[in-house]
Parts: C-alpha cells; sequence; structure tokens
C-alpha cells in the first residue's frame, strides 16, 4: 500500500505477469483506476496502461503452470465476481434469427454468451418464431424477475421489445394509450441491442459503432443512456412509438418497395433507394409543430450529442422539476403552433441522429438523444440534380442543411395531413379524384403525386397518413453511454484493455 505526498491518495501495488512479462500494477482507489506499466520500459511513458475499475468485468486468477498450482500459490475463485453494483445479474433475451443477413444466433452465441457467461450473468434466450413474438411475449412474462432485455437483431426487432416494454408499463400503470396527450409511465427497465440487423441505426446512434461485442460490453458493465421516444396517433388512436426515424416520402417509398425484396437482405434498401430516387416524387400536404422552446442546442449547431451530453443533462432537470411541480397530471400546453404548406420530396422527423454505416453522421447530426425534441427536416420540391446533391452530403463532411430546398426545426411536437385527405375529407363525394390515377392532372410530367406517400416510423410502414406525433423526454433507458469524444469506427471502444485483464 502507497501513501502520496498530501497523505490522502491510497494507492495499491504489486506486479503482474502478462505473457512473458511483468508489469507493475497500481489500483488507485481515489481515481478508480487500475494502471500497469513496464517497470524498465525503452522510453519513459511509454507502455503505460489503465482500465477505470468500473469497466473491469470480471476477475479470475489463472493457473500458470503446473508448479505453482502444486504449490498451492494459485487458487481458482469459484466464480468471478463483478466490481461493481447496478450491473445487470439476469437478463432476458430475444433473438431474431432472419434479421439482417440471418446471422442474429451465431452472433449471440459465438461472440456475446461466452461474454455474458464469464461476467457471472444469467440469460433466458428466446429465439423468436415469428414477427411480433417477442412484443407479446413481454406482456406476459414476470418482467421484475429481470434487471433488463436484450433484443439480437435490427431497429425492427428493438422496435418489437420498445413497444412490448412500454405498452407493458403503460398497460401496469392503467394509462391510456390511444390518448395522444397522456403523460406517459417512464419505463426502467434497460434495454441492450446487439446489432445484426440490415440498418441498425439505434444502436449505431447510441454506440458509435455496430459491433455486437462493444454493445455485450456495455450491457454488462452496467451503462445507462436515456431515450427519447415519440407517440404517433391518428384520429385519438394510438399507431406506433418511433425513436429514430419518421420519414414521409422519399424513405417512406424506399422502405414501402424494399419490403417486397427481404430476401435480398440489407442490400434491398441500395436497390429501392435507387429506383426512388429515379422515381422522383413530391407529396403536398400541410405540416404543423410546435417549436421547442426550452431547451438548449438548434439542428445547425456544429457539436454533437456526446456522452455526458449538458444539452440533454439540462433536459433531464427541467423534466424533474416538470415532475415535482405537477406529477404526471397532463398539463395544457399552450405554446404556439407553426403551419407550413408545400411540396415535399421528403418530410423527416428524427429522435436523433439517424447515424448508421450508410450514413456515419446521419440525417441530423446535431440532434440529441434524450433532449425531449425530434428535428424535424423538410426537403422540398427541387430538380433530381438537387437531391442528389442533398443526399450525397449525408455522406461526407458537409452541411447537408445549407440549400434553399432544406428547412430544419427543432420540435416538440408534430402533425401532418396530405393534401389528398384534405381534399378528400372537403369533398368525400368526388370519387373521380380518387380514380384519376397516380399523378397530377394539370402537370402530367411533374412528378407531383397526388396519391400519398407512406410513412416510414422506425423501419416499419405505418397505414395512416395523417398522423399527430409527441416527443416524451427519456421514456426509455438503454444499456449504452452514448457516443464518447474522438470516437472513431476502429476504437469506438477500447475493449483491447479490458480484455487483456480477463
Ligand atoms: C449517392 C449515395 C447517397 C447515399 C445517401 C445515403 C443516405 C442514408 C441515410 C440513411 C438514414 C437511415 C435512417 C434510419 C432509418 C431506420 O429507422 C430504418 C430501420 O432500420 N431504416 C430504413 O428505413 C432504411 C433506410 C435506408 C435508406 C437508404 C437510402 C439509399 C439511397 C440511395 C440513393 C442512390 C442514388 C444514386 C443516384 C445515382
Ligand atoms: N422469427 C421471426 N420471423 C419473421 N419475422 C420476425 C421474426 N422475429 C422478428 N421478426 C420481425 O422481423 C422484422 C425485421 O427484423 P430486424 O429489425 O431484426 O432486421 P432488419 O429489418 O433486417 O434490420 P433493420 O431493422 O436494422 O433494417 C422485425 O420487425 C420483427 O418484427
Ligand atoms: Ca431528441
Amino acid at each position: 500500500m502507497e501513501q502520496l505526498p498530501g497523505g490522502r491518495r491510497l494507492r495499491l501495488a504489486s506486479s503482474l505477469g502478462l505473457g512473458q512479462r511483468c508489469w507493475e500494477v497500481t489500483l488507485d482507489e481515489e481515481r478508480g483506476l487500475l494502471a500497469w506499466r513496464d517497470p524498465r520500459p525503452p522510453r519513459r511513458g511509454a507502455d503505460n496502461c489503465f482500465v477505470p475499475t468500473s469497466e473491469i468485468i470480471a476477475v479470475e486468477e489463472t493457473e500458470q503452470n503446473k508448479k505453482q498450482r502444486s504449490t498451492g500459490k494459485w487458487q481458482k475463485m469459484a466464480k468471478p465476481h463483478a466490481f461493481t453494483e447496478c450491473r445487470p445479474k439476469q437478463l432476458l433475451v430475444y433473438i431474431n434469427p432472419y434479421g439482417g443477413k440471418r446471422q442474429g444466433k451465431r452472433i449471440y452465441e459465438q461472440k456475446v454468451a461466452p461474454l455474458f457467461s464469464l461476467a457471472s450473468i444469467s440469460a433466458d434466450v428466446v429465439v423468436t418464431e415469428h414477427a411480433n413474438h417477442a412484443k407479446d411475449n413481454l406482456f406476459e412474462v414476470n418482467i421484475s424477475k429481470y434487471d433488463g432485455v436484450v433484443c439480437v437483431g435490427g431497429d425492427g426487432m428493438f422496435s418489437e421489445v420498445m413497444h412490448g416494454l412500454i405498452g407493458r408499463m403503460q398497460k401496469d400503470s392503467g394509462i391510456d394509450q390511444n390518448n395522444p396527450k397522456a403523460p406517459l409511465a417512464q419505463c426502467n427497465i434497460r434495454i441492450g441491442i446487439i446489432p445484426a440487423g440490415s440498418t441498425d441505426c439505434v444502436c449505431y446512434s447510441t454506440v458509435g459503432i455496430s459491433d455486437p461485442v462493444t454493445s455485450a460490453l456495455h450491457i454488462i458493465i452496467g451503462d445507462c443512456q436515456p431515450l427519447d421516444v415519440s407517440s404517433v396517433h391518428h384520429n385519438n388512436t394510438f399507431l406506433k412509438y418511433a425513436v429514430s426515424l419518421l420519414g414521409y416520402g422519399f424513405y417512406g417509398d424506399v422502405l414501402k418497395d424494399s419490403e417486397k425484396k427481404r430476401w435480398m437482405g440489407p442490400m434491398r434498401y441500395d436497390y429501392s433507394g435507387f429506383k426512388t430516387f429515379l422515381s422522383h416524387h413530391y407529396y403536398e400536404g400541410t405540416i404543423s409543430f410546435q417549436p421547442a422552446k426550452h431547451t438548449l442546442g438548434s439542428p445547425r449547431d456544429k457539436d454533437s450529442c456526446r456522452t455526458g451530453c449538458c444539452v440533454c443533462k439540462e433536459s433531464e432537470q427541467q423534466l424533474a422539476e416538470q415532475r415535482k411541480k405537477c406529477g404526471f397530471k397532463h398539463e395544457e400546453d399552450e405554446d404556439e403552433w407553426k403551419v407550413i404548406k408545400g411540396k415535399f420530396l421528403a418530410i423527416n422527423v428524427v429522435n436523433m441522429s439517424c447515424a448508421c454505416p450508410r450514413s456515419p453522421k446521419g440525417l441530423s447530426p446535431a440532434a440529441h438523444l434524450a433532449d425531449g425534441t425530434a428535428d424535424l427536416i423538410l426537403v422540398r420540391k427541387c430538380s433530381r440534380f438537387d437531391f442528389l446533391r442533398y443526399l450525397v452530403r449525408h455522406t461526407n463532411r458537409d452541411d447537408q442543411f445549407d440549400f434553399s430546398f432544406v428547412d430544419v426545426y427543432r420540435v416538440k411536437s408534430f402533425q401532418f395531413t396530405s393534401k389528398l385527405s384534405e381534399d378528400n375529407e372537403s369533398s368525400v363525394t368526388d370519387i373521380g379524384k380518387k380514380r384519376f390515377g397516380q399523378f397530377c392532372r394539370d402537370h402530367p410530367a411533374c412528378c407531383c403525386n397526388i396519391a400519398n406517400s407512406t410513412w416510414n416510423c422506425d423501419g416499419e410502414t405505418l397505414d395512416s397518413s395523417a398522423i399527430e406525433v409527441r416527443v416524451h423526454c427519456q421514456l426509455m433507458k438503454l444499456f449504452a453511454r452514448g457516443i464518447e469524444e474522438n470516437c472513431t469506427d476502429e476504437a469506438a471502444y477500447s475493449h483491447s484493455s479490458i480484455e487483456q485483464l480477463l
């Protein structure tokens, strides 16, 4: 035991054999670090490694060789022990065997299960047999038995598990999901995402990489990242929750076309994306939204949401104060509504950046994971060439909002009605209008589509074009910690140092 100058900091020091080398190991209690270095490095400062004790998964004494074992020097612990509290011990795991490249089961068995077992986590595993299996199951299981739920699959699978958990929570709390104004009960059981889908946008946007081992380590360590959730209603009927993209026009059409091509796997999105790009359809409608006034930050900010984000922390405090003031009672929201009518190639409402391997900065690079707002992106009628320039900017460092035909707003609620449904409401007897076919009567070559598009809600289609959306601040939690500063694809998470300790 070492006492450093000042008399406060206590360190445990010892030596550790790693491979052929002997390292000097110190445990710095005050800073919560386990550090090791070569006592005789070739140059000063080289080969210094450390890991926060909160990130050590397990410690196991290993038998180095027979000689040592026979002396009784090395003794195996009956069970490796976890280092900190708040880590999950019992998990419920759902695997979609058909998501993405159909690798879900293999990924879990080969990459995740061995890590869970090393960390002494027990898991009840359900391999889904049909769509909605996980969601329905979550309404029946004894949920209090578990410290978290894990989904192995893509965004669609995550969405299923989220609907199961949020739906279950509202049912248990007696909250009517069909009431678009009802304050929803927060869902405190964390969800872990092991990416095995086609886009894996939620995982990529909350972790910074789409990698099963990194995600498994976040689950084991017990990280916690709150997440905003939007509720989507039509005529006082609940339709869906959304966490990543609600897209009408381009992304709705891509999804609708790609559903018929599921057999192509993740490639279906490129094929349908190219087809939809060529079709170049505009859609006419009315958008109303309430701008977010009380949050810090704007969609044109240069800084993005990162681990420990102060914009999200501020929103968390505001939420806590609001709950203290009026509990879960509904408070009439009298903030102003802004109305925009027009012809749009794409209407996107995103709760998070929507970064994914196809677009590493996402649809709205400065959107926040947990600030209680969504970014509304309106791409107005423009030429094919301009739309291509807009799309290409999702893949490079240039600003995709710096176009005269693109507008972006930070909002807390949003409504949309298509021109077609407005017209149908005002003259329901005008059957000829519906029969007339797909394209604009006045300009057959103008690509203005009088048929509706479809809403893409986190990768699933919605049946209704007229919708009402409300963002619920931090409604749920993930086993994640947001994207770390200076995180790159190669070094998203430094598990190499953790692995050396296993
Ligand atoms: C020239 C290259 C331009 C590339 C532009 C790439 C922009 C990609 C932006 C991706 C945003 C994903 C948002 C996440 C949505 C998820 O909740 C959802 C569920 O998983 N995924 C999709 O809906 C899946 C949506 C997938 C959309 C793929 C769109 C591909 C567009 C390709 C256009 C090609 C034009 C080429 C012209 C020569
Ligand atoms: N056993 C199953 N058989 C058929 N469909 C399933 C099964 N289990 C889950 N599903 C459904 O499959 C859909 C797609 O799954 P998933 O999200 O895992 O993959 P993906 O669509 O390839 O990826 P992404 O959503 O990231 O684009 C989900 O909406 C889910 O409801
Ligand atoms: Ca948000």
